[in-house]
C-alpha cells in the first residue's frame, strides 16, 4: 500500500500575542489561512521505519532534520502509542514549504503523517482524537489538519473555521535564512513586557474576510511578532517596502517570519508584483488561499 497526503502551508492574517503563561507558551488570537504551497508526504508499507526528504530546487535540504529528529517521527510515535501499535512504514517527504519560514512546514508534515499513517495502519482515529494528537505535536498542527481560514486561540491549537468569502491572491517571499520561533517569542517578551493576558479578536479583519473585500483585509492584516522579527532582521522592512511599491495592497511578516506575504487585488496584480520583486529576490511565489487542510491525494 502507498498513500500520499498533501498538507498546506499557513499564513497568519492576524497574530495577536499575549503575555507568556505559566507553561511558557503565549496565549494567541490567530487568524490562519491555508495557502497553495504544499508538502507531499508519501508512506509505503514496510517492516521497519524510515523517513527521508527531498526539497524544491531553491531550498536547502540540510535544514530539515533526519535520523529521528523529524517531527514526523514524533507524529508516528504518538499515533502508535495512542492505539498500542508498532511503528512501521517508509516515509518520503517532498517539501515545498520554506523551512523555519513562519509557514508551519513542520506542522504540515506532522498533520500529513497523522492522516497517512492512520490509514496505512487501519487505525480509524476519530477526527477529535486526531486534533488532540495534533495539538500535542505543536501549536500549529491542528490548523494544518483543518485548513481553510480559521481562528486559533489557546496557544494556537484551538481552531474553529471562520466565514471567508474571498479568493485571496498572495505573493510570498521566503528568505534563505530562517528565524527561530522560540527566539522571536523571547524577543517579543523583551519588547512588550505589558502584553495582555488574552489578545482581542480582530473584528475588522473577520468582517473583511466575510465580505471578501481585499482593501479592507489589506488594512486589517496585523502581526504582533512583526516588530520582533524586524528588529532581528531589519532587511525585511526593505522587502515589505519593495512589495508595496511593486503594487501589493499590503505586506506583512507571517508568523515568526522571516517569510513576508503580500496581499494583491487580483491574479494579474499578484503576477505583476511578483515579476518586479524577482529583479531583487531569488524566490518569489504566487499563490491563493484558502485551500484545504491535510488530505489524501493518492491511495494505491
Ligand atoms: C509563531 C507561529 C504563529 O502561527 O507560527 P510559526 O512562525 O512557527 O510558523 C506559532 O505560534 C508557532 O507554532 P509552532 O511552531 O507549532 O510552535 P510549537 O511547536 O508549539 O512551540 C515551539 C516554541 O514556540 C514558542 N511558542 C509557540 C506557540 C505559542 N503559542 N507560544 C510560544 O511561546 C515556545 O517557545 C515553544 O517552545
Ligand atoms: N518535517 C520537518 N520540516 C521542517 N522542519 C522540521 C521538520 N521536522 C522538524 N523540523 C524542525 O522544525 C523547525 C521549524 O520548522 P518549520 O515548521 O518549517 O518552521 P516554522 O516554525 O517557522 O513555521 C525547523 O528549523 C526544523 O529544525
Amino acid at each position: 500500500m502507498s498513500i500520499t497526503v498533501r498538507a498546506p502551508a499557513k499564513i497568519n492574517l492576524h497574530l495577536g500575542v499575549g503575555a507568556p503563561r505559566d507553561d511558557g507558551f503565549h496565549p494567541l488570537t490567530s487568524v490562519y489561512q491555508a495557502v497553495g504551497v504544499y508538502d507531499d508526504l508519501t508512506v509505503d508499507d514496510a517492516d521497519g521505519w524510515s523517513v527521508d526528504v527531498s526539497v524544491s530546487d531553491w531550498m536547502d535540504r540540510s535544514h530539515v532534520p533526519l535520523a529521528g529528529d523529524n517531527i514526523v517521527d514524533r507524529a508516528a510515535a504518538l499515533l502508535a502509542a495512542h492505539h498500542g501499535l508498532a511503528i512501521s512504514g517508509d516515509v518520503h517527504i517532498d517539501k515545498a514549504i520554506p523551512v523555519a519560514g513562519g509557514m508551519a512546514g513542520g506542522s504540515a508534515d506532522a498533520a500529513a503523517a497523522l492522516v497517512a499513517l492512520d490509514r496505512l495502519w487501519g487505525a480509524n482515529t476519530t477526527d477529535d482524537d486526531l486534533l488532540a494528537l495534533a495539538a500535542q505535536l505543536g501549536s500549529d498542527v491542528p490548523f494544518a489538519l483543518l485548513g481553510g481560514t480559521a481562528l486559533g486561540t489557546g496557544r494556537g491549537e484551538v481552531v474553529e473555521p471562520v466565514a471567508d468569502a474571498g479568493t485571496w491572491w498572495w505573493v510570498l517571499v521566503p528568505s534563505p535564512i530562517g528565524l527561530s520561533t522560540p527566539e522571536i517569542y523571547r524577543h517579543f517578551d523583551r519588547l512588550f513586557p505589558d502584553a495582555p493576558a488574552v489578545p482581542p479578536v480582530p473584528e475588522a479583519l473577520l468582517a473583511a474576510l466575510a465580505a471578501g473585500d481585499p482593501y479592507a483585509l489589506a488594512s486589517a492584516l496585523h502581526n504582533d511578532l512583526q516588530a520582533a522579527a524586524l528588529d532581528l532582521r531589519p532587511d525585511l522592512q526593505l522587502l515589505i517596502d519593495a512589495g508595496e511599491a511593486a503594487g501589493a495592497l499590503r505586506g506583512v511578516v507571517t508568523g515568526s517570519g522571516p517569510t513576508c506575504v503580500f496581499l494583491t487585488e487580483s491574479a494579474d496584480d499578484a503576477r505583476e508584483t511578483a515579476a518586479e520583486l524577482r529583479a531583487a529576490y531569488d524566490v518569489v511565489l504566487v499563490t491563493t488561499g484558502a485551500v484545504a487542510g491535510a488530505h489524501t491525494v493518492t491511495y494505491v
